[in-house]
């Protein structure tokens, strides 16, 4: 008798319409929004020099703001500009009430401090969460703008209904601005303000041993992998059945043809015979990013625009929302 073995293969999670799908919500409340007599919410992206990719990635964040209703400017800067003029122009931007959000596209050049720019970023218009603050507050589970590749992995995992509470995850990579937010998005309490996946996490990175690396990835029923490295994750790391998001984006260029590819961290191809969610790259965590901006940029225009109400109209606000919230739980 011949037994062969049936694989199923990952259901593969479309980063691009769910993104869709969540820009088309967007477009919905901003709407709204408008119609009840507020301004539109304005971005404005800091791109310094010319480097092609990031150029790219600005002018797909100001397409996706006209496709929500957001209005979006792009000040573009010279790469020759001084940490202090660039500190003004942010400074001026903090100071200016038309804008609700502000980015800063990083890359910086190598001549400015990265942390010093992220940091003067006011904290409610930080729509990449890289103020330390922000940072912080995320950090210590309380409400803030999270930065917008781990928001977009939360909502991932979430709209595919994988289950993550008490389970067991992997993060591989520890950088700033994803690695360690995902962590913390991952391990988090659900019950407090960021929602969070109440998992059990493990953080995997350069210095991870590789047999340890697949030991720790062999138990994972989610894994989260954002370290640049093509074709790190494999499928003999894999727990059958389990959700392998993939942040990981590198350009190779095939020499023979000139044609370059993009790819992400994981054997997509071998992994997916394992797994039992996958993302692909391109169009899986990527799209996510910039819908997850909008979001983050309507959530600073509302805040702002509560903020500079007067005392007695922000009362008014918050009893409704409590008379809200009573008339909710009565209903559960
Ligand atoms: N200020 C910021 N700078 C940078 C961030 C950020 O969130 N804020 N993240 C990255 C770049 N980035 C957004 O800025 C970004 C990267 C990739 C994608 C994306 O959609 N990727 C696609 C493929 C795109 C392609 O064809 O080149 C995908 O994965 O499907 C969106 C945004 C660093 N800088
Ligand atoms: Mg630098």
């Amino acid at each position: 008798m011949i037994i062969t073995k049936r694989i199923q293969m990952a259901k593969i999670i479309d980063g691009t319409q769910i993104a869709n799908d969540i820009r088309n919500e967007l477009k919905v409340k901003i709407d709204k929004w408008i119609q009840e007599g507020h301004r539109p919410p304005q971005l404005t992206a800091v791109l310094i020099g010319s480097d092609p990719a990031s150029c790219t990635y600005v002018k797909n964040k100001m397409k996706a703001a006209v496709e929500v209703g957001i209005n979006s400017i792009t000040k573009n800067l010279s790469p020759d500009i001084t940490e202090e003029e660039l500190l003004q122009v942010i400074d001026d931007l903090n100071n200016d009430d038309s804008v609700d959000g502000i980015l800063v596209q990083l890359p910086v050049p190598g001549h400015i401090n990265e942390r010093r720019i992220c940091n003067s970023v006011s904290c409610d218009k930080d729509v990449d969460g890289f103020n330390e603050k922000n940072v912080g507050r995320l950090c210590l589970d309380m409400n803030t703008l999270v930065p917008c590749t781990p928001l977009g992995v939360q909502e991932l995992i979430r709209r595919v209904g994988v289950d993550t509470f008490g389970k067991n995850a992997v993060v591989v990579g520890r950088s700033k601005n994803v690695g360690m937010p995902i962590a913390m998005l991952l391990h988090a309490d659900g019950r407090n303000d960021t929602c969070a996946m109440d998992a059990t996490v493990t953080i995997c990175h350069r210095f991870t041993p590789p047999e340890e690396l697949k030991r720790y990835c062999k138990l994972a029923d989610i894994i989260v992998t954002a370290t640049g490295v093509p074709g790190l994750i494999k499928a003999d790391m894999i727990k059958p059945g389990a959700c392998v998001i993939d942040v990981g984006l590198t350009r190779i260029v095939n020499e023979a043809t000139g044609k370059a590819k993009l790819v992400g961290d994981v054997d997509f191809e071998g992994v997916r015979q394992v797994a039992g969610h996958i993302t692909p790259v391109p169009g899986g965590v990527g799209p996510m990013t910039v819908t997850m901006l909008m979001k983050n940029t309507f959530i600073a225009s509302k805040n702002l625009a509560k903020k500079s109400l007067p005392k007695n109209e922000v009362e008014k606000v918050r009893q409704g929302t409590e008379q809200g919230n009573q008339n909710k739980n009565k209903k559960n």
